[in-house]
């Protein structure tokens, strides 16, 4: 089973991260992660830290003459904002000493971990609930994640997203004009996806909305504000059968809401026509079973792929909803944690819509959820022993 934990705070020397239960043989480079990484760095809306940030993960361990071994892999990427040359961070996030010389943070932002920070651990500083809660370790997420992706690639499974809509702006029939977009793009696999969206500023299919979010965006930050929106990640190349439906923890659908629900700022999650099936009627919402050239098919893929937490062989769609990023030049009421006199909220940089970058971050984490479905089933320490089992 392929797991993997993250360590590291947004402005501390570095993100560790190991995974492990990865297969032995398995083909990768620093670089094939790197992709990954450069492109959850851009995307219009971003804040000033992606401009001179450039991640890179260096593997440690767990890798040898560019294939896994099977043992743990270990990856380490520095973080640039705490080394650069007027940084403080070395000072406000010291391993030892008392922290005299250091301005605590009292003033919690709504909507950011702060003050739930301060009441779990009992911090008389925000700095420490901030710095871990903060999105910058999905930096080291998507990298794990990547090394997962590659192996489904390897198998012909194939993930890409986009972004349905910012704010305000976004397809007029969320599943109808999307459906339209996407699915003819599939054929080629769903890397097609995210390989046409990227030449988007957001991350958008369709070139009028890109124009629409962009204004959006520009106008919001103008006034101090900040943005979330929808978006879509479909994989291609699931076969049937992988998932169960006989415990609830093992339904696939749930493992891969916990995944999204688990990432930073996301809301809501859908599989398929997701809450607008709650709108329509049963004969037009579910998917009708035709057998074709030897094989059961679906005519419409309305269920997203899953069937029972069960993969039906359709490509996976799973949609989502980020809220507007909690941090904003314009303040709202918040309460010092020290006088408890009620205050504005304090600025510090940030993004103003991250959602074109989070997509990468959907987009990956869903990676080891369904590395792990395609292992139970077909089993394996190698590569070469799970591509044994397939031809079986
Ligand atoms: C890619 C990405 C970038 C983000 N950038 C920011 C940011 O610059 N400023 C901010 O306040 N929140 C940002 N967030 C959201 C916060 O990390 C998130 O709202 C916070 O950790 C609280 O967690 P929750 O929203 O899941 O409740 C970002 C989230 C993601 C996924
Ligand atoms: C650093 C990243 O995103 C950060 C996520 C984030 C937050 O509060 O979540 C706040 C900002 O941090 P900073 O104030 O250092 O600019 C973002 O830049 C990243 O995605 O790599």
């Amino acid at each position: 089973m392929i797991r993997y934990l993250t360590a590291g705070e947004s402005h501390g020397p570095k993100l560790t991260g190991i995974i492990e239960g990865v297969p032995a043989g398995l083909p990768i480079t620093e670089d094939e992660i790197a992709l990954h990484l450069a492109r959850r760095q851009k995307g219009y809306g971003r804040g000033g830290r992606m401009a001179f940030e450039k991640d890179k993960a260096t593997i440690s361990s767990g890798v040898r003459f560019g294939k896994t071994t099977g043992a743990p892999i270990a990856m380490q990427m520095p973080n640039r904002a705490h080394e650069k040359d007027d940084s403080n961070w070395p000072k406000v996030l010291a391993k030892e000493g008392n922290g005299d010389d250091v301005d605590p943070i009292t003033v919690p932002r709504p909507g950011h971990a702060d003050l739930t920070g301060v009441q779990k651990y009992r911090y008389d500083d925000i700095r420490p609930a901030i710095e871990r809660s903060s999105a910058r370790e999905t930096a080291m997420r998507v990298a794990c994640s990547s090394i997962a992706r590659k192996f489904l690639k390897h198998f012909g499974i194939e993930i890409g997203g986009h972004v349905t809509r910012i704010g305000k702006v976004g397809y007029e029939q969320p599943w109808e004009d999307v459906r339209d977009r996407v699915d003819p793009m599939l054929e080629d696999g769903a890397e097609t996806i995210f390989k046409t969206a990227d030449e988007s500023p957001v991350r958008c299919l369709d070139e009028d909305l890109t124009q629409q979010m962009r204004d959006l965006i520009i106008k919001r930050r103008k006034e101090g504000s900040s943005l979330g929106g929808h978006w879509e990640v479909v994989v291609t190349g699931l076969p049937a059968g992988l998932g169960s439906f006989v415990h609830w923890d093992r339904k696939l659908g749930g493992q891969l809401a916990q995944a999204i629900i688990g990432t930073q700022a996301m809301k809501g999650v859908q599989i398929g026509q997701g809450f607008e099936s709650g709108r329509r009627h049963g004969q037009v919402v579910h998917d009708e079973i035709i057998h074709e050239d030897g094989t059961f098919k679906r005519r419409t893929n309305r269920m997203g792929g899953l069937e029972g937490g069960v993969t039906t062989g359709m490509p996976l769609i799973i949609r989502g909803v980020m809220k507007p990023i909690p941090t904003m030049l314009t303040p709202i009421d918040t309460v010092d944690i020290h006088s408890k006199e009620k205050t504005d909220t304090r600025y510090e940089r940030s993004d103003v819509c991250a959602l074109p970058r989070a997509i990468v971050v959907a987009e990956s984490v869903i990676a080891p959820v369904l590395a792990n479905a395609f292992l139970e089933k077909f089993g394996g320490d190698s590569i070469e022993e799970i591509e044994e089992r397939l031809d079986q």
